[in-house]
């Protein structure tokens, strides 16, 4: 860091003020209004009006912080204190209409464009899949069309439900069809369970997507697959979108739509790591349902999935910094 720049500010400290006294930021980071700026932008979409199946996941974003203050600053598994790299933020909630989810759409999309422009990147904590489109738009407006990481049970490429072309089944056919995806550097990880048809994944395929599976991770382990992952990727600017039901119900049971056979927190935590080299832009921890939770294991699952991805975000900043001051 150079010497005219202020080092970040980071959580509240936990051994001075106890870490389950005070409102809940994530990470018990600063808001976004009490630093200015922010390297990355923590921010909620507390909307689940696109979902199919279990309501719920409007409460996520706000379950996702409180679950996040026990977080501590140091991240021992990418050896980087993430905070003093980078200043984190918390951006607060993007309100978006509950009963149109086209206007919902168009908010996210604009409220994401705005934070981007002020040189953040994007770690967003759902609300349900639906979101995933707008961020996308907005992040490609700024990056161009980026490659995609997405860990889910389901491949969100379905065309319509019910008619409906923005749901949390759709919304990355709906990204392909826009050109505002990277065709060449598309994954889902963690897919299983019973699908419509097998035109789902012919589809799918035609598309662009590459599969890993819930056991190929099983099978392959997770260093061949973040291995395989990051040779896919290269140094294209990268969006990772994380449906938190990726996980098995075990480790994830508050959630809308969940199928067995599920990775462990572990597995998704390692193959994370294993992404350190990428150049990360903006990532999602979206469709946690604390309705279905218990012992907020969920939300956990989901804090501790933020933090790794935080932390990438937040290494790639630094080393792009200190590159340029070279
Ligand atoms: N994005 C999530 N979580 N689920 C999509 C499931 C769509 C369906 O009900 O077929
Ligand atoms: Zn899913
Ligand atoms: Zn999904």
């Amino acid at each position: 860091m150079s010497s005219d720049q202020q080092q970040p500010r980071g959580p509240v400290d936990s051994s001075r003020i106890p870490r389950f006294a005070g409102p809940a930021t994530f990470a018990r980071l600063p808001r976004l209004d009490e630093v200015g700026r922010a390297d990355v932008a923590v921010v909620g979409v507390p909307f689940d009006s696109g979902v199919s199946y279990r309501p719920g996941a409007r409460f996520g974003s706000n379950a996702v912080r409180e679950a996040s203050r026990l977080l501590r600053p140091y991240n021992p598994a990418q050896d980087a204190s993430p905070f003093a790299l980078a200043q984190v933020a918390d951006a607060g909630d993007i309100a978006a209409n509950p009963f149109d989810i086209h206007e919902a759409v168009e908010t996210v999309e604009r409220a994401a464009g705005e934070l981007l422009d002020t040189g953040a990147r994007l770690m967003t904590l759902g609300g349900d899949h639906t979101i995933a489109l707008p961020l996308l738009r907005a992040v490609a407006r700024k990056h161009g069309p980026v490659a995609l990481l997405h860990f889910d049970a389901h491949l969100d490429t379905w065309d319509t439900y019910f008619g409906a072309e923005y749901t949390h089944g759709t919304p990355f056919r709906r990204a392909v069809e826009e050109g505002i995806l990277d065709t060449s550097a598309l994954s889902h990880v963690g897919t299983r369970g019973p699908l419509y048809g097998k035109k789902d994944l012919t589809d799918d395929a035609k598309m662009g997507f590459g599969i890993v599976t819930s056991a190929d991770v099983m099978r392959r382990g997770v260093d061949e697959v973040a291995d395989q992952l990051r040779q896919r990727i290269g140094d294209r600017p990268l969006y990772v979108s994380i449906d938190i039901d990726c996980l098995d119900p075990a480790h994830a049971p508050g959630t809308g739509t969940p199928e067995a056979g599920g990775m462990t927190s572990r597995e998704l935590l390692e193959i994370l790591r294993g992404l350190a080299s990428c150049n990360l832009v903006s990532a999602d921890v979206v469709e946690v349902a604390p309705a279905y939770d218990h012992a907020e294991i969920t939300s956990v699952a989901a804090s501790h999935t933020a933090y790794e991805l935080t932390t990438l975000m937040a290494r790639r900043i630094a080393a792009e910094r200190e590159s340029a001051e070279r």
